[in-house]
């Protein structure tokens, strides 16, 4: 399964599963990144706003002199929202900081543009403790910087990251580049299917975040997963990460822990009866009003999302 790849609207493979960083603590990255290369993964998603870039090149790095091809990976980043209207220049800081000379793709890490020159780099705040926002700012600007950067090679290609349905059709009729991706949070729980059949019919390939429910894997639980897990004798990570495969979605899966970075590619192919219990599972929620959405950071921002709107 680690081999397996999608493509995407430029032409490239993208794989099936990756490795995510974000909350991978410094001391922990670099042998996070180093296991996963070694071990099979061939995608690791970064971000400036992780603030762990350089560990995460340091692990590269150690990848690339353990045999590890540069061509052979493919390597995410986003342009932080306190860059948004200086894409260039947070892609070239992230490339300076990952030791690289040019990305896979880069995102739009959310649409909105956290004040350039407030009192900190990643997440200026006003005196009264909320985010520094300027309100002002379109979200389609970002993305008319974002297609310049491609005739700079640093990147090979561009995306999105956290657009809902009404962002995307804010975006597209004044895109001339349409984005190669989406990532956003997907799982069971949240299975987000008009935002992914939006994409579908548009050609933008899904990446799905916190596919485990994020921190400490609060989805390992769910009935279903623990049922579907039980049948196939794997761990409940393996049902939630195999989710992905048949919806043709690329899967980020955080670990810092070695063999849980191993073992999280052995993805089991889920039959039809899986699949329909966890569909269920997904419209009893939904009509219950009981969707889980376990990233949400405090923006104060409607981004469109019919269970936060
Ligand atoms: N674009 C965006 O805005 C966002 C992007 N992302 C991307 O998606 C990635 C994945 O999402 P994330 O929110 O990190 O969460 P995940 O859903 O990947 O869950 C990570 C948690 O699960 C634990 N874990 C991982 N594998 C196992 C396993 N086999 N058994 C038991 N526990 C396990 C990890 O622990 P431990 O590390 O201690 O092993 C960690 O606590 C991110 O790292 C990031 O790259 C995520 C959120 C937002
Ligand atoms: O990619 C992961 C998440 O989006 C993360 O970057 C944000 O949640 C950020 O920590 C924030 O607080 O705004």
């Amino acid at each position: 399964m680690p081999n397996k790849n999608f493509k995407l609207n430029t032409g490239q493979d993208i794989p099936a599963i990756g490795l995510g960083t974000w909350q991978s603590e410094p001391g922990k990255v670099r042998e996070a990144v180093a296991h996963a290369l070694k071990a099979g993964y061939r995608l690791i998603d970064c971000a400036y706003c992780y603030a762990n870039e350089e560990e995460v090149g340091q692990g590269l790095a150690e990848a690339f002199a353990a045999g590890v091809r540069r061509e052979e990976i493919f390597v995410v980043s986003k342009v932080w929202a306190t860059y948004t209207t200086r894409c260039e220049l947070g892609l070239q800081k992230s490339l300076e900081k990952l030791g690289l000379d040019y990305v896979d793709l880069f995102l739009v890490h959310w649409p909105l543009l956290l004040n350039p020159e407030g009192n900190d780099d990643r997440f200026p705040k006003l005196p009264n403790g909320e985010r520094d926002i300027i309100r002002s700012y379109n979200h389609v600007d970002t993305w008319k910087q974002m297609e310049k950067l491609l005739e700079t090679g640093k990147t090979k290609a561009i995306g999105v990251s956290n657009y809902s349905k009404r962002y995307l059709e804010e975006l597209l009729p004044h895109a001339t580049v349409v984005p190669a991706v989406n990532q956003i949070e997907n799982h069971p729980a949240l299975p987000q299917q008009e935002i992914i059949d939006l994409c579908k019919e548009k050609g933008i390939h899904i990446m799905a975040y916190s596919p485990l429910g994020s921190t400490g894997g609060p989805l390992f639980s769910a009935e279903p997963v623990v049922k579907i897990a039980e049948k196939h004798g794997v761990k409940p990570s393996a049902v939630l990460l195999s989710y992905h495969i048949p919806r043709g979605t690329t899967v980020l899966a955080k670990s810092v822990t070695p063999e849980r970075i191993t073992e999280n590619l052995n993805l089991v192919e889920l039959d039809a009866e899986d699949v329909k219990l966890l569909n269920d599972y997904s419209d009893t929620l939904a009509k219950e009003g009981k969707l889980q959405r376990f990233v949400y950071p405090p923006f104060g921002i409607d981004f469109g999302f019919p269970d936060k709107s």
